[in-house]
């Protein structure tokens, strides 16, 4: 045990006598006693490190890849070529300018030049290069000896170099005669070679401060990022508790990554990334880069680590990768990985569809429309895909997928948020017939898993085909339909294995237009520009922004159809694609070709229903059991209740706030509701 001295004078009661032999009092009041440190030690003793086995050795995680990661995706690879041969061209075109600038130059500087070379080729074919000085030093002591010694070392030394300098003077005469003589060189070769030969002599012979060629650019260009910009740029961010470069650390060095740099930074104990992470902007200036070049997220390892990646040019100025789907024979499936976007560092970036559902939130101009049309447009190309779209926003940001959809709402007006509405009854009635279906699939062998398989969904008949539903503004929705949140929420949780996929797109990110029940089962968040943490987390889940995955770091205009995704492998910067017009329509026509030119035709939408209104006119006096409500919902508007069960039912009432409980009717006790509290909540719900 460690012990720590303290000097107790004779107003101190001492807690422990002095350890024998160690250092004595200070003076004669002064006593010393020796505290034992307080805790125990924590840090494993340095021989943990022996317990290692030779999995942990050979253990891959920590391992760099064979061939570094941007080579081996078409789009990365394209994106570093298309960035070198940007800055080619640019140079050549520059210099291509200026060429009869430097053809003056270099004719000024090329006679001095030359004679120059001639000059050094004779000072060496003599030997003298050294040798004069000890000659001369020889001379001036009188040392005849050592002077005729270094002649013959120099003479010795100059003959064979006078015979090369010979053989390649009449090698190259004799060699320019055969050339020409023969006519092997055309004219333009000669040009080249006295243009090159003049060009060796003008660089010989201009002053060593006087470039011939003019500097390409005045401010610093961006080439390389260093470990020093990192940690001066993150030392002026005035983190507190980041005040000394040594203070960051490089898990690994900093390398090229796609077009660009990667700075994988680890930060001062107990700091977080996300503090460095907010402050794009002023990574931005403390590295002199534009804001689109500097792009900071979270480290894969902890909530400390920092990724600095730094493109080679700014995002805006990169141009976008060729979106694979405009391929003129490009097909996908909702059952495997399709591109719908793109990462800074300008990879596809893909999603299947299937088992997924997808909450798009951002301020308004964030990008949401296209972010949810980069999706459609993706699953478009599925043909076995019917879409039902509504947009509440009223401005037909998806009027061309009109065709493809077998129902189509635009508005804001009460039809449009009652067929909304009915989109809900009828996508959750269909979840409890797609239900049914695959338990006669799975007893009959096709659905092993109780899923929609690729198979079942293309089988004509299943009634499993994939269904896309979109609501784009569907704050609108929830705001004036009380019920149409909780019937979102089940439906997205029940439709995960039935081949149904919810798309929620909203401006709103609050408590009432997006409940967190939702936020909660949804499995894919895309997080566009937004203004503060709260909306942050309303989308990406509490927490996100804590651990440096936000979409604060986006500017509302500049970076439109920017925004962060979490639900995939890891959470990533993506940037929405962004057809143009032509593309768009070239996608969606070729999507009407895959189904054949036909328009799907749905099943009609129900009225929808008012549940509790229902419930009373299918109770008895008193209440209802569930398994007889349930049958009886059915029964009368079999479009809205269609083979409801009685656990649905009861669940559906539920969240509506009726509560399950036993009921007496003809003597049996069952579960089911009063009449009394549905009449109840009707009660508060007309007079609130
Ligand atoms: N991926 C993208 N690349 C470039 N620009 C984009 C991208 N996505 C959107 N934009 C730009 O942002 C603008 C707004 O996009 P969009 O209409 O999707 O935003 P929104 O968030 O739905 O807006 P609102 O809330 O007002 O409806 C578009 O007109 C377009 O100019």
């Amino acid at each position: 045990m460690a012990l720590t001295p303290v000097v107790f004078n004779d107003d101190d009661e001492p807690t422990q006598r002095t350890v024998p032999g160690q250092a004595a009092p200070v003076d004669a009041e002064s006593y010393t006693v020796y505290r034992p440190d307080q805790g125990a030690p924590v840090d494993e003793p340095e021989s943990a490190a022996a317990s290692m086995t030779w999995s942990d050795v050979t253990s891959r995680t920590r391992r760099v890849p064979l061939v570094p990661a941007w080579m081996l995706s078409a789009d990365t690879r394209r994106a570093t070529v298309r960035a070198l041969a940007n800055d080619v061209g640019y140079y050549a075109a520059f210099h291509a300018l200026r060429g009869p600038k430097y053809g003056l130059k270099m004719a000024f500087y090329a006679p001095r030049g030359a004679w120059r070379i001639a000059r050094r080729a004779l000072v060496w074919a003599q030997a003298e290069e050294g040798n004069w000085k000890l000659r001369q030093h020889a001379a001036d002591h009188n040392d005849a000896y050592t002077w005729q010694s270094l002649n013959r070392t120099r003479a010795k030394e100059s003959k064979p170099r006078w015979m090369l300098l010979g053989a390649a003077g009449t090698a190259a005469c004799m060699g320019g005669v055969v050339l020409e003589l023969s006519g092997a060189v055309p004219p333009i070769g000669w040009y080249a070679a006295a243009a090159g030969a003049v060009a060796i002599a003008a660089q010989a012979g201009k002053p060593a401060d006087r470039p011939i060629t003019d500097r390409v650019s005045n401010t610093p260009k961006f080439t390389k990022l260093t470990a020093e910009q990192v940690r001066a740029a993150l030392v002026s961010l005035r983190l507190a508790g980041l005040t000394d470069p040594a203070q960051v650390d490089f898990p690994s060095p900093i390398h090229r990554d796609g077009p660009g740099w990667l700075a994988r930074v680890n930060l001062p104990l107990g700091m977080e990334a996300v503090k460095a992470i907010e402050k794009r902007a002023a990574l931005s200036s403390a590295l002199r880069l534009p804001v689109d070049q500097v792009w900071p997220s979270a480290g894969p390892e902890h909530a400390g680590q920092l990724d600095l990646w730094v493109g080679y040019q700014p995002a805006s100025k990169m141009g976008k990768p060729r979106w694979s789907l405009l391929a003129d024979n490009a097909v996908t499936s909702v059952f495997t990985e399709a591109e719908f976007a793109s990462d800074e560092r300008q990879r596809p970036v893909k999603t299947t569809g299937f088992a997924r559902s997808f909450l798009v939130g951002g301020q308004p101009g964030s990008g949401k429309s296209y972010a949810g049309r980069s999706l459609a447009l993706a699953w478009s190309l599925d043909p076995t895909v019917e879409f039902k779209i509504a947009e509440f926003k009223g401005t037909g940001d998806f009027l061309d997928f009109e065709p493809l959809c077998s129902t189509y709402v635009v508005g804001v007006d009460d039809e449009a948020l009652r067929q909304g509405g009915a989109i809900l009854a009828w996508a959750l009635a269909e979840a409890e017939r797609r239900g049914k279906r695959i338990l006669a699939a799975k007893k009959a062998g096709l659905a092993p898993e109780g899923k929609v398989t690729p198979e079942l969904a293309r089988k004509p008949g299943s009634g499993l085909h994939p269904i896309v539903i979109i609501f784009d503004e569907v704050h609108e929705l929830f705001g004036a339909d009380k019920d149409a949140a909780d019937a979102a929420e089940r439906l997205i949780k029940r439709a995960r294995a039935l081949g149904i996929i919810v798309v929620l797109l909203t401006q709103i990110p609050d408590k009432t237009s997006l409940p967190p029940n939702i936020t909660r089962c949804v499995t894919n968040r895309w997080c566009l520009s937004v203004q503060g943490q709260v909306e942050n987390d309303m989308i990406l889940g509490t927490g996100a922004y804590k651990r440096g995955i936000t979409g604060t770091v986006y500017r509302p205009v500049d970076d439109s159809g920017w925004g962060v995704m979490t639900g995939g492998r890891s959470p990533v910067s993506i940037l929405s694609q962004y057809p143009t017009p032509q593309q768009a329509a070239s996608i969606i026509a070729r999507a009407i070709a895959l189904r054949g030119g036909k328009q799907p035709v749905g099943t009609d939408l129900p009225q929808a229903r008012d549940l509790l209104a229902d419930l009373v006119a299918v109770s008895g006096e008193h209440g209802q059991h569930w398994s007889v409500a349930a049958p009886a919902l059915t029964e009368r508007w079999p479009a809205a209740y269609p083979s409801i069960t009685a656990e649905a039912l009861s669940d559906m009432a539920r969240a509506l706030g009726v509560p399950s409980q036993g009921v007496k009717i003809s003597g049996k006790v069952l579960k089911g509701y009063r009449r009394a509290d549905v009449a109840e909540i009707l009660a508060q719900r007309a007079h609130p």
